[in-house]
């Protein structure tokens, strides 16, 4: 396993945000999914070693990750909201990523580059970069840092209809290469496309469900409902993964 956690807690002052996540994940893509607020960018930092659990265990690469650069060389960490220098441009963002990060593919970050034609990012100031601008520095350091451990953000906020693609097509080139993406998302019905596994973070602070592409086989949509296949009228369609993963979503 990539990541374990086991009664995982994180609470700020007397907010309980994350409150018992027990959490195994290994290669793959995964999606981490849950409603505003309920924790998943702090338990991202968390795993990434960058935030101190408040109580439970926390391993990655079967070591604790804070401030351990054992575990935080082979883990990379971005979205929309990284705060990389205002003051330097989107190519010496990118820069300094290349310099960072050992397995770096420059010919991945180049095609990259290209299929987003990011001339004018590369130039201009990253504290003066658009959302959509800012999410393709991210996106061209998450998949080209080449890291073991790949977590994002939110990464595709902002984006236009064909970086979108551009987006999960890199992303879905990932697949089958050993590593581990942890990707938290709300774009359930695209994201579903491209995901192993969905983990849903409750309200509650804890893992409300795991669910897998082919669990969706066991239910059935009929008038916008989910229903166990046995249940199902004649003429209910068969469950996708993203009606699964959006139901989950409703309920916790
Ligand atoms: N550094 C911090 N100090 C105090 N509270 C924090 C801090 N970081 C996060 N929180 C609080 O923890 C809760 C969870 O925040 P988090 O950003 O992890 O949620 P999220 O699931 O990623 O939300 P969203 O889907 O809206 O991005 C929020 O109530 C937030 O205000």
């Amino acid at each position: 396993m990539t990541i374990h956690t086991s009664q995982l807690t994180r609470a700020f002052g007397t907010q309980n945000v994350l409150n018992g996540v027990d959490l195994d994940l290994g290669p793959g893509i995964h999606g981490l999914l849950g409603r505003n607020g309920v924790g998943k960018s702090t338990l991202l930092r968390i795993i990434a070693g960058q935030l101190k659990p408040t109580s439970g265990t926390v391993e990655v690469f079967g070591q604790r990750p804070f401030d351990n650069a054992r575990v935080m060389d082979r883990t990379c960490l971005t979205g929309v909201d990284t705060a990389y220098p205002g003051s330097w441009s989107g190519a010496d963002v990118i820069k300094g990523a290349r310099l960072r990060y050992r397995p770096w593919d420059q010919q991945l970050a180049d095609a990259l580059t290209a299929d987003f034609a990011m001339d004018q990012a590369l130039e201009t100031r990253y504290g003066k970069l658009s959302r959509g601008q800012r999410a393709m520095v991210a996106i061209v350091i998450g998949l080209a840092a080449g890291t073991d451990l790949l977590l994002l953000d939110e990464p595709y906020v902002g984006l236009d209809t064909h970086n979108t693609d551009v987006f999960y097509r890199h992303l879905l080139a990932q697949a089958g290469t050993g590593r581990t993406i942890v990707m938290a998302t709300h774009h359930i019905e695209d994201a579903a496309k491209v995901l192993d596994t969905a983990v849903v973070l409750g309200r509650e602070g804890t893992v409300a469900k795991q669910c897998a592409p082919e669990d969706a086989d066991a239910f059935a949509v009929a008038g916008g409902e989910l229903l166990p296949i046995d249940d199902a009228t004649r003429h209910a369609r068969p469950a996708r993964f993203d009606d699964l993963i959006e139901h989950y979503l409703e309920v916790y």
